[in-house]
């Protein structure tokens, strides 16, 4: 056992990053979110990095895992489920709530919960190994298959708020937001977050897209806020411009209703977003892409399992994203650089983010990150802004420590509650 690789010391820090008023069917952005940043040091004195969710009970989690992981190997990725699981203690009494926090990400379990966590310290495992041997994370994942990731545009609708991108409340303000992400990032696909106003008016900001973009790949994701009706409307309408339809509708059932009924091919990150899911939604033919999350599906190498099972399936596989730093673009890119069968830009919420903890933020290029082949995941941490964001969350009274966009939205409409259509 080589002693370098011993960890020993884990470092979380919770920390609070701005986030523009961007809406959804939940609500709407706060104007600062929880995340948090896991450093792994190795008793070789080198420091791997990860990134999660910073919410409470994925603090509440972290904690005694981080506790118990001295003493263990880095290379012990494997081990860190049942590290986790042991450590865990009994499930919170809201943890097994149905959905999660933000009613965004599909069903909320203690078992997701604590992948979430895992996923961060797997990801700082693997960095820390990688910079000790000399080796990018993509390498200990089997080796890249391609050296340059693609991402969407992620669109919103969004308030005006204090960052300098304005408001996007109609098809035009849409068609603005895309022109500049198309001018800035080159990315080539577009996909709008939609269940915020009512159908037909997303259907217009479809038709504006593909006007200004003709031919580029269009997607439109409600976050299940339709019923199967309006889906299969929204499917006839759109069907000559769609790559895909994102959850149009909550649960399997309803997504494999409307997969039946339309040649529009359904896409999740809501129905499919655990092993337990997939037997049910893959016999029914809900969805014909998966958008994994490493952060909720457990980690790297279980992307990886995801992936082998899809490619057995006929599935296709692609990436979700929720508001993010470069720690997890990092760890998205070197995994999806390891995935064969990618047919599909990845979404990235990063270009939506102004602060950063890592020293340099990524560029994209023609919509494209370059997949790093320095040691581990090519990122290093900006101790300085990671300070400042932690100082934010310490002096936080806890209005922002637990993502709740429906109580900012209510902040400015107090009788404001979700649409469904
Ligand atoms: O942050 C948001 O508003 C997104 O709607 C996010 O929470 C979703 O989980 C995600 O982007 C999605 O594709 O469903
Ligand atoms: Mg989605």
């Amino acid at each position: 056992m080589d002693a370098k690789l011993i960890v020993d010391e884990v470092r979380l820090t919770p920390i609070l990053i701005s986030d523009p008023p961007l809406l959804n069917t939940q609500g709407v952005h706060q104007p600062f979110t929880p995340r948090l940043v896991v450093e792994v040091i190795t008793r070789g004195g080198v420091s791997g990095l990860g990134e999660t969710y910073g919410d409470g009970v994925y603090l509440g989690l972290a904690r005694p895992l981080a506790g118990a992981l001295p003493g263990r190997m880095v290379t012990d990725v494997n081990g860190l489920f049942a590290l986790a699981a042991e450590t865990a203690g009994a499930p919170r009494q809201d943890a097994d709530a149905g959905v999660d926090a933000s009613g965004l990400r599909g069903v909320r379990t203690a078992d997701k919960l604590r992948l979430s966590v895992v996923s961060a310290f797997e990801t700082a495992c693997l960095d820390a190994l990688g910079k000790t041997l000399g080796l990018p994370v993509h390498a200990l994942l089997g080796g890249k298959v391609r050296d340059e990731v693609e991402y969407s545009a992620y669109l919103f609708h969004k308030w005006a708020g204090t960052d300098d991108w304005g408001a996007a409340l109609d098809p035009a303000g849409v068609v603005a937001q895309a022109r500049r992400f198309d001018r800035e990032y080159g990315f080539r696909s577009f996909k709008l977050k939609g269940g915020v106003f009512e159908p037909e008016r997303e259907i217009a900001a479809i038709r504006a897209l593909a006007e200004a973009f003709p031919g580029r790949p269009l997607r439109l994701d409600p976050n299940g806020a339709w019923s199967v009706e309006t889906s299969l409307a929204v499917a006839r309408e759109l069907k000559d411009v769609l790559e895909y339809l994102e959850d149009p509708a909550s649960g399997t059932a309803a997504m494999a209703e409307i997969a039946a009924r339309t040649d529009v091919p359904l896409a999740t990150n809501m129905c499919v977003t655990t092993f337990e899911e997939i037997p049910r939604a893959f016999a029914e033919n809900a969805v014909r892409i998966v958008l994994c999350d490493h952060h909720y599906w457990g980690g790297l190498h279980r992307t990886r399992e995801l992936a082998a099972l899809c490619r057995t399936f006929g599935v296709g596989l692609s990436m979700h994203s929720n508001t993010h730093l470069g720690i997890s673009l990092a760890a998205m890119t070197q995994v999806a650089a390891t995935l064969p069968g990618l047919h599909h830009a990845c979404d990235t919420h990063y270009p939506w983010q102004t602060e950063d903890v890592v020293t340099t933020r990524p560029v994209f290029r023609a919509g494209r990150l370059a997949v790093s082949d320095a040691p581990g995941l090519g990122v290093d941490l900006d101790r300085e802004a990671l300070a400042v964001l932690h100082r934010r969350w310490l002096e936080d009274d806890g209005t922002y420590r637990d993502r709740d966009d429906a109580a900012a939205m209510r902040a400015v409409d107090p009788g404001w509650t979700p649409s469904r259509w």
